[in-house]
């Protein structure tokens, strides 16, 4: 398997390469050549297997040039191992036909973990055999930075530098990252926001000079290809678990940087029957806006009640622009050069296309508090901010209530107090035990200058070998 860049202009590379690379030496995202396909047959045949299995038959063409079968099924046993539900990733039904894909159940309580705690393997396993050294950098607004931090703090070989919007996450969110002490992992508060810190994510990526040519930068952001591999198997799971490949599915995907999302559009490509897949934002709603009236316009970022997708510049809508426009890097570039000075649109026909492939819902904060009291209400079940963007968008946008419709429960609601309590519950979402004891660890954190030589600065003289 070969992964080609959304620009047009970066070398080809194997699965090893990519997932060192991150970003594509001309700013582009990484995607395969060709996506593999499964027939009908092949998915029903995966009914009732564990979720390492079924991890492995999805994921497996992808990395097949890289690690031996043996190797990776290792890994993800190791991997899914530490989800503390059996199921890995269980189903809660709402309704009739109307169910949540719990993705919360691993170490962080977000669904960051699927891919991260098996990233940190992978990173592990690569750099291991290599005997090579890389300093990770990466954007957080809230969940990754944790899932990152989890999953990758025993890698021998690696430096870990998480850059958070400072007093933009919640307080669980900032201490999941900042109660890890290891020598290894650093965390800078940025006084700006989830934009800032992932252009300057970006900017590294592009110029990575001021590490002195001693060592290289990995991601662990979704602009990191491996973390969609690991994102759609959660789409065929449930959609086994739901009478799949026999019976089509509906998702609605709380959506911020579309990495989570754009695994489910792959799940469809590869052949998982799914009829319909809803974008579900909060207030910062470029994507719908786009989704609505073909106009890709930035605007300010708003601090919403879900704070993990308050995103405005969404990185992986470059690779589903790269499909719509027929795998054209070079009018991709034009057009993200073009957003980047003022409002775009793309062909009619191309727009269309993309309104076929998904529905899309805004959800304002006083919306979700309203979900997430009316769902407690009528089922006793808590669902977080985001989760509740996705019910909600998933109601409103539904097309046929015969298909099951599942809602990506990306988040515990223990990570966000503030918007249960705004929902007016009396209800206190309590920590797993793991983490019972998170409000009295030793936080270490720096804050830094919205500023991109600062933050480089500090990188250079703290990674390990500086
Ligand atoms: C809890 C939660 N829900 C939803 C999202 C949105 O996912 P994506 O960025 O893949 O669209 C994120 C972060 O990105 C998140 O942390
Ligand atoms: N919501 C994310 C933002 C980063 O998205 P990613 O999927 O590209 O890592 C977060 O919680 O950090």
């Amino acid at each position: 398997m070969r992964y080609i860049s959304t620009r047009g202009e970066a070398p080809a590379l194997g699965f090893e390469d990519v997932l060192l690379t991150g970003l594509a030496s001309d700013g582009g995202l990484y995607v395969p050549e060709s996506l593999p396909h499964f027939s009908l047959e092949e998915i029903r045949s995966w009914r009732g297997l564990s979720y390492s299995e079924l991890a492995f038959n999805v994921m497996h063409p992808f990395v097949e040039d890289a690690i031996p079968a043996d190797d990776f099924r290792d890994m993800l046993e190791e991997t899914y191992a530490v989800f503390a539900h059996q199921a890995v990733a269980p189903l809660v039904q709402l309704d009739s036909n109307e169910w949540v894909l719990e993705l919360f159940r691993g170490p962080t309580l977000a669904f960051k973990d699927f891919a991260l705690q098996l990233l940190g393997r992978l990173l592990d396993y690569v750099l291991e055999k290599r005997n090579q050294h890389v300093v990770i950098m990466g954007a957080t607004s809230g969940d990754t930075g944790s899932a990152a931090i989890e999953g990758c703090r025993r890698c021998k070989h690696v430096d870990i530098f998480i850059l958070h919007p400072y007093q933009r996450v919640s307080e669980v969110q900032r201490r999941q990252m900042t109660t890890v002490l290891g020598d290894n992992i650093h965390n800078i508060a940025v006084k700006g926001n989830f934009d800032d810190c992932q252009r300057m994510v970006k900017a590294s990526f592009g110029d990575q000079s001021f590490l002195g040519g001693k060592t290289q930068l990995a991601a662990v952001n979704s602009i990191n290809w491996a973390r969609i591999m690991a994102q759609i198997v959660y789409y065929f799971q449930a959609a086994l678990a739901l009478g799949g490949p026999d019976r089509s599915v509906a998702f609605s995907v709380p959506t911020g940087n579309f990495g989570d999302i754009f695994a489910g559009y792959l799940a469809k490509k590869m052949g998982l029957p799914v009829s319909q897949l809803v974008i579900a934002t909060n207030r910062n709603d470029i994507l719908h806006r786009f989704m609505s009236g073909n106009r890709y316009e930035q605007r300010q970022l708003e601090h919403t009640l879900s704070p993990s997708m308050d995103i405005m510049v969404s990185s992986n809508f470059e690779r589903l622009l790269f499909d719509l426009h027929g795998r054209d890097g070079a009018a991709v570039k034009q057009l993200l050069e073009d957003a980047a000075k003022g409002p775009v649109s793309i062909a009619d026909y191309r727009w269309r296309h993309a309104r076929k492939l998904f529905d899309s819902e805004s959800v304002d904060d006083e919306t979700t508090c309203a979900t997430i009291r009316e769902v407690y209400q009528r089922n006793e079940y808590l669902l977080d901010p985001h989760t509740a963007i996705g019910v909600r968008a998933a109601r409103a946008c539904r097309r046929d209530p015969a298909v099951p419709m599942v809602t990506l429960g990306t988040a515990h609601p223990a990570k966000f107090p503030e918007a249960i309590e705004r929902s007016g519950l009396a209800v206190k979402p309590a920590l797993p035990t793991h983490m019972a004891d998170l409000f009295e660890r030793e936080e270490r954190y720096t804050v830094i200058d919205n500023d991109l030589a600062q933050v480089q600065a500090f990188i250079a003289s703290h990674w390990h070998d500086a």
